[in-house]
């Protein structure tokens, strides 16, 4: 997601990170950036003595850094990025500057002159928009520094030494990382953190804005008289004092334009990123460069038996989206790439992908019709939804089901403990999972609740799968698999019934049908655990019913209104993981 306005603008450029530093580019990955990263090649030797101050040496090295990768690409491609990001870290101590320790003896007179005193952080950041010209390269630096104080406590030698045996001061400036083993150092920060751990995020965003909004606005093109200072317009060029047509005409007329569509705008280009994971996933991108040493585009190409321009074009959209890297050896998966996109990764969810990549959206299917017949568009009208991907999941491949339930699998391991423990419920003695698949939650309910016996039930076409999916250790007979249909079959009979990332994918009909079945089949005091529901306000559930939201799934409200109305009394919400709310609630006398 990108919060900041002012990080859009970057979003249709190609923008280059010239920078190895993997605390540089989680910072501005998870900013929602989207960059290529091409290690800069500048040796950091200026040198300090010519330099008035350490931010100043921080800032021409930090730009220099830039120029080194601006240039570079350049006389590669014949076509340089649109904007190069550089940045250099230092800590000042008594006029004297201390980048990264060369050896554990350095690290040792580093630290130990950090001891018991405040010391700063300057980060130096260069931003270079660049333009190719008649094959000429025409580079615009705009820099800034940002100053962070930090203070250590006292360090006894014991402690100096073992931190530096840890390994972790040799890449960071000043030999530590306040993110890591280094914080234990640290007594007080006064300034931005994220300015000592590499990149100041929050000054970057203010001088983007300044560029790209010189007059103090959000968004440049509403028309309003930019008061005769010039700025950078969309394509990075330098906008001019003169005004454009649009706001010629609105001065004439007197009426201004609306804000640009700035967000529906991302929203018709959003498809791309999709596209590019579909085909990359497909393709088994993912699983080639897997563990192996990093590969050239054109090898990729070949191992593919596909065109070197649109593998090289394929691999760079991968890097701007985070799921590879690329450095002069070539490209190789990121972590994120290893875990969840490649075919066995610990949390795969290479099923995932392939299913939506094959199964375009129902909501598309027939949406004129609907319109013109007045007809309910969540209850089916745009096309079958066919309920979870892992029970439509029939009509698939051996393979692609497999990788399905391996996805479901893994998401469900992801979440289950949070769930598990998002409530107290040691008073149930027996739970049934509807839908739950290959039972990581029922087993997840098993570890935490020592007497708590769970079925699992689910389709026979899914359980006949779930087998290779089995943990082994303490407590796993506590779960047992019984295969139905929770729509055709009488429910098994169960203290607490949890439904778990299920009802997303069913139209409101069936989400009706569904809880009132649960509803009848739950004696008085007996629970219902509902898991994978949106936050929103209470309101929305008494004015809307079962509205869903973009991403199908419905608001804790509307379904704690739903509950109440089917018989649930002291519906509470609980947080189950970074994303999903868990609501239980409890069967009152009919
Ligand atoms: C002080 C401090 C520095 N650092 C890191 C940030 C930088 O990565 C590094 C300083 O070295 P830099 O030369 O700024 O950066 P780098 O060599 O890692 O990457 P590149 O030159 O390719 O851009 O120290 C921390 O991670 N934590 C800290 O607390």
């Amino acid at each position: 997601m990108v919060l900041c306005p002012v990080i859009r603008k970057l979003l249709h450029k190609r923008v280059v990170l010239a920078s190895a530093s993997p605390r540089r580019q989680e910072i501005l990955r998870q900013a929602g950036l989207r960059f290529e990263v091409v290690p800069s090649r500048f040796k950091e030797m200026l040198p300090k003595a010519l330099f008035p101050s350490p931010p100043a040496y921080a800032v021409e090295t930090a730009k220099q850094k830039a120029l080194e990768v601006a240039r570079r690409m350049h006389q590669k491609d014949l076509r340089a990025p649109d904007v190069v990001i550089g940045a250099d870290t230092i800590v000042a101590v008594g006029g004297l500057i201390l980048e990264k320790p060369v050896d554990k003896q350095d690290a040792y007179s580093m630290l130990s002159r950090l001891s018991g005193k405040e010391h700063s952080v300057f980060t130096g950041v260069a931003i270079v928009h660049c333009c190719s010209r008649d094959g000429r390269l025409d580079t615009d630096v705009s820099e800034f520094y940002e100053e962070t104080r930090v203070r250590f406590s006292e360090l006894s030698e014991d402690l100096l030494w073992e931190y530096i045996d840890s390994g972790e001061p040799m890449d960071k400036a000043g030999g530590y990382g306040i993110q890591a083993l280094g914080g234990m150092l640290v007594e007080q920060v006064h300034g931005d953190f994220l300015n000592v751990v590499g990149f100041p995020l929050n000054r970057f965003c203010k001088k983007l804005a300044e560029l790209y909004y010189p007059s103090g606005r959000e968004d440049p093109r509403p028309a309003q008289s930019h008061q005769g200072r010039g700025g950078r317009d969309e394509d990075g060029g330098e906008r001019t004092q003169a005004a454009g047509p649009e706001e010629a005409v609105s001065s004439r007329t007197g009426h201004s334009p609306p804000p640009f569509p700035t967000g529906l705008l991302e929203l018709v280009d959003s498809f791309k990123a999709s596209k590019a994971l579909f085909t990359a996933c497909k393709l088994k991108v993912f699983d080639l460069l897997k563990d192996g040493a990093p590969l050239k585009a054109v090898d990729v190409a070949g191992k593919l038996g596909a065109s070197a321009c649109g593998t090289g074009r394929l691999l760079d959209t991968c890097v701007a989206l985070g799921f590879l890297q690329k450095t002069d050896r070539g490209y190789s998966n990121t972590e994120t790439a290893n875990l969840h996109l490649t075919s066995d990764g610990a949390y795969s969810l290479r099923g995932l992908v392939l299913h939506h990549s094959d199964h375009p959206w129902d909501l598309s299917a027939r949406p004129e019709s609907a319109g013109r017949d007045g007809v309910d568009p969540h209850d089916g009208a745009l096309g079958e939804r066919t309920g979870p991907p892992c029970q439509a999941s029939c009509t698939h491949s051996e393979e692609t089901r497999l990788g399905l339930l391996r996805a479901m699998h893994s998401l469900a391991k992801l979440t289950a403990r949070h769930v598990a423990t998002a409530f107290d419920l040691s008073r149930f003695s027996s739970a049934c999972d509807l839908g739950g698949c290959t039972g990581a939650l029922a087993h997840a309910l098993a570890r935490e609740y020592p007497r708590l016996r769970v079925t699992v039930f689910d389709l026979p076409e899914v359980l006949q799968h779930v087998a290779g999916f089995q943990p082994d250790g303490p407590r796993t007979e506590q779960v047992s698999f019984l295969p139905g249909d929770f729509f055709e079959d009488s429910l098994p009979e169960a203290d607490l019934y949890v439904v778990s990332r299920i009802l997303r994918d069913w139209p409101d009909g069936k989400v009706h049908e569904l809880l009132s079945r649960v509803a009848r089949a739950c004696k008085p005091g007996g629970g219902l655990l509902l898991v994978d529901v949106a936050a929103g306000p209470e309101a929305e559930a008494e004015a809307e019913g079962l509205r869903r939201r973009a991403g199908g799934e419905r608001s804790a409200a509307v379904y704690a209104h739903l509950l109440r109305r089917l018989g649930f009394a002291d519906v509470r919400a609980a947080g189950a993981g970074v994303r999903p709310l868990a609501l239980l609630g409890t069967r009152g006398a009919p």
